[in-house]
């Protein structure tokens, strides 16, 4: 059913670039906070690699710090409300939140109509549904967007504080959602744009794990765990009778 195994009852949706185009947004944020720290410093620009394999899929201060350790810079880790021009981890996440939010609510979310009618599917075909993203703007994306009505629950970046959850790539986010529905990993899916997403579904031995490919990543997807690649979930509603 749905293009999943049969033994699948529970589905985990990823939020940015699964759900909602939103990783590109993300990413624009981060170049834009990420240069110009870089360009103080006299370093070379973010780049899209950057962003693939540092940043993508991770918890914001993960994002920043496992970024900066690879071109060799150490920052303090600073407090969650520091001002945004301060050098440190939290400071640079709060100058990048600030970016990404700007673009959310001056340019609005686009959501992927593949994705909108697979989680109507899914509602229909009775699986349980929850987004697990390490965004602490989930909630406001899900209702901007109408997507809320079809998600029971959500485990996102401010979980992840609040509960002191570790960040995708490890599988902590994903196994607390599908404790919450009373369902073995083994019953679960994991919908997953990035390789740090697939590789958290990978290490928490969910049933299935789709990657969703939508920057031309399909082989490092599957290498870094996707059971399957789609470019977009109706691919997986193709000969179904839904
Ligand atoms: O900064 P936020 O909204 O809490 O999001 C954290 C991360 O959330 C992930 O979903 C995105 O893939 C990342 O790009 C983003 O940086």
């Amino acid at each position: 059913m749905l293009g999943l195994p049969a033994q699948v009852t529970v589905c985990l949706f990823d939020l940015d670039g699964v759900l909602t185009d939103t990783a590109a947004v993300h990413q624009a944020a981060w170049k834009e906070m990420f240069d110009a720290f870089l360009t103080d410093r006299g370093g070379a620009p973010f780049t899209s690699d950057d962003y693939e394999e540092y940043v993508d899929g991770k918890p914001r201060t993960d994002g920043v710090r496992d970024f900066l350790a690879s071109r060799d810079i150490t920052l303090p880790e600073g407090d969650p409300d520091d001002p945004q021009d301060a050098k440190t981890i939290n400071g640079l996440g709060n100058r990048k939140n600030d970016a990404v939010q700007r673009r959310i609510r001056t340019d609005g979310v686009r959501v992927f109509e593949g994705s909108r009618r697979y989680l109507q599917a899914a509602q229909q075909a009775g699986l349980r549904r929850a987004v697990v993203s390490s965004s602490a703007n989930t909630q406001e994306v899900l209702e901007v967007t109408g997507l809320a009505q079809y998600v029971e629950l959500r485990v996102d970046g401010v979980t992840i504080r609040t509960d002191h959850l570790r960040g995708k790539p490890a599988p902590d986010t994903f196994l607390t959602a599908a404790k919450q529905f009373g369902a073995d990993p083994s019953q679960a899916v994991v919908f997953e744009d990035a390789l740090a997403g697939v590789e958290a579904g990978k290490a928490g031995g969910f049933g299935y794990v789709v990657g969703v490919d939508r920057v031309g990543q399909a082989d490092a997807l599957s290498k870094h765990g996707a059971s399957v690649v789609v470019q977009d979930l109706a691919e997986l509603l193709d000969g179904d009778d839904q």
